[in-house]
């Protein structure tokens, strides 16, 4: 599913790589907890993964494609047809309907919209139901939903379409432990049904149990290391 291989990231104008991952590895249908202290670069290797930030050196590969090599458009339109994305504020646009935001992505690719179904309404509705969102917000403007319901049509969002790959970045870090640990489950529940593997970063270590695997990305990432210990 993803293959990382010395995998290199610097922020413009930074002398130190940020990233810096020698290998690592997700499987199909994975669903893998990915922890580290604030700052140490969760969202940036989500960033890489999702091809909105830029690879230095290495390579990433997901589904046989090295995203490394695919240009502006290209890089859109993979990021589109194969990843769903749970922004860490959400991301949804003020604008647009509960529905309209769930469906957006099928919009960017054909290939999510046909993934969807024949009636993508009812497939956002299924979605949402699924991941308790209470009925009354369905036609609610996305600025008046608490951030629990914000956070579903988010999930919602990033699952219509079956993405191969599902990044989650803290999306229930505003959230009590019993209402977090019950969207968690309904979140893997969806993710079973689209056979999507997740990569869902946190800092809280309360959450690992519910992955098949956990990580920690500073172990991961050499940049964390002191230089005189390599
Ligand atoms: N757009 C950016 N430009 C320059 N530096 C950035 C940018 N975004 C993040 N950084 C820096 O990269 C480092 C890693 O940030 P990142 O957001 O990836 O950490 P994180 O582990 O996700 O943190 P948190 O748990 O607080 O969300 C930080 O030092 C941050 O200041």
């Amino acid at each position: 599913m993803l293959l990382i291989k010395d995998l290199r990231f610097r922020w413009p104008g930074q002398e130190q790589w940020q990233i810096d991952i020698p290998d690592f590895s997700l499987e199909a249908k994975e669903r893998v907890f990915l922890k580290g202290a604030s700052g140490c670069g969760k969202s940036t290797l989500l960033g890489l993964i999702a091809g909105i930030n830029t690879a230095d050196q290495g390579s990433l590969h997901i589904q046989g494609t090295d995203l490394t090599a695919l240009k502006g458009a290209k890089r859109d339109a993979f990021r589109a047809d194969h990843l769903g994305y749970i922004f860490q504020q959400f991301n949804l646009l003020p604008y647009l309907s509960v529905i309209d935001n769930v469906t957006l992505p099928c919009r960017f690719s054909k290939a999510r919209k046909e993934k969807a179904g024949e009636n993508l309404q009812q497939e956002a509705e299924r979605l949402l139901r699924a991941l308790a969102l209470p009925e009354n917000c369905l036609n609610k403007p996305v600025t008046e939903l608490s951030i629990g319901q914000q956070q579903r049509v988010a999930a919602a969002r990033a699952l219509i379409g079956k993405p191969a790959l599902l990044l989650a970045d803290e999306p229930t870090s505003a959230l009590d432990a019993d209402t977090r640990n019950a969207f968690i489950s309904l979140l893997m529940n969806e993710c079973e049904n689209a056979g999507s593997s997740l990569l869902f970063v946190s800092h809280d270590s309360s959450l690992e149990s519910h992955f098949d695997r956990s990580i920690s990305l500073p172990e991961l990432n050499r940049a964390a290391i002191p230089t005189e210990v390599l």
